[in-house]
């Protein structure tokens, strides 16, 4: 059984164009035509797409927010319409702007208090709390008033409140945006020991880079539409991407260094080293550029 199961999502928003200063018109705006994903267990999957393509939409039905118009999805097994209690029951969502803490409350009260909401004893809900601020390196403020937190703290106290009930699955909507890259990189290992304690997790970013470090798996998304899915090599190796090969070869007289483009490195090397062998140059320096998730990007969205 998959963690979260997605199957031809599709939702539409009814919306209001002004129309000279005072009409207004009434226009539907789909957001998801027909969205189908899947996420295994201990496994990160990155939704990426264009601002507007529809991946917090997704993020929102999953996690019972909004009710899909059609199609079907599960988390851990649960309807995410007619199990929604159960389905709220095993997530954790972070979601970006986050909202609900409360500003008097230190950021421990607030963890504690969103624990109890969960169902934990105050003991439990307490230990809970001072563990995961250590894990977000939170610990130090913890007593200080949520309405003094920098914009990072208030990022990092959201995943400890996402966390605060273990939840088998996590949804991380641009988890890193606007944390300095010390505390990004925190939360990159935190989201990677989530994978390691078998959790499933799904991430939207806009850092291409990020994602590439950390998912194992990647949709592109474009107006509601999945347009690629795969792990970031496949997606590369699926669009043709070319990886770049650079060789410093010696011989008698002197050096030079080659550049090859090929879809097929691994071949290529072998080629590269047969036919230097075979000429009698020896190999200096050996340098494989893969191409990039943001290449493979670009070439899927400016389609
Ligand atoms: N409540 C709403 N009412 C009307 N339209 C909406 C509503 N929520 C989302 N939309 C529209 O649905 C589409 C998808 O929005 P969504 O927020 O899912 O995009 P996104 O991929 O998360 O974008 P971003 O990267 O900018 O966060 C957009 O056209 C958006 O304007």
């Amino acid at each position: 059984m998959s963690a979260v199961e997605a199957i031809n999502l599709r939702k539409s928003f009814i919306s209001y164009e002004r129309v000279g200063l005072i009409r207004r018109r009434k226009v539907k705006v789909n957001a998801l035509n027909g969205v189908s994903l899947s996420i295994k267990w201990g496994e990160v999957y990155g939704l990426l797409g264009p601002n507007g393509a529809g991946k917090t939409t997704t993020v929102k039905i999953l996690s019972t927010l909004l009710i899909p118009d059609s199609g079907l999805a599960r988390v851990n097994g649960f309807d995410v319409v007619k199990e929604a209690r159960r389905v709220r029951g095993v997530i954790g969502l972070v979601l970006y702007p986050d909202k609900g803490f409360y500003s008097r409350l230190s950021g421990f009260e607030n963890l504690v208090y969103f624990g109890r909401l969960y169902g934990l004893s105050r003991g439990k809900a307490e230990e809970r709390a001072g563990e995961l601020l250590k894990v977000v390196n939170l610990d130090w403020a913890s007593n200080r008033p949520y309405e003094e937190y920098s914009l990072g703290m208030r990022a990092r106290l959201s995943i400890a409140r996402a966390l605060i009930h273990d939840p088998p699955v996590v949804f991380l909507d641009e988890p890193t945006i606007g944390l300095d890259p010390v505390s990004a990189r925190s939360i990159r290992g935190l989201i990677k020991s989530l994978k390691k304690e078998g959790r499933a997790v799904l991430l939207t970013s806009h850092n291409l880079w990020e994602v590439e470090e950390v998912c194992d798996r990647v949709g592109i998304i474009s107006e509601g539409r999945v347009l690629v899915e795969g792990s970031p090599r496949d997606i590369k190796d699926k669009l043709g991407l070319r990886y770049v090969i650079e060789a410093e070869v010696n011989g008698d007289s002197g050096s030079s260094v080659i550049r090859v483009e090929t879809t097929d490195p691994v071949a290529e090397l072998r080629r590269i080293m047969l036919e230097a062998e075979g000429n009698g140059l020896r190999i200096s320096r050996i340098r494989v550029n893969e191409p990039t998730l943001e290449e493979a990007y670009i070439k899927v969205v400016s389609k």
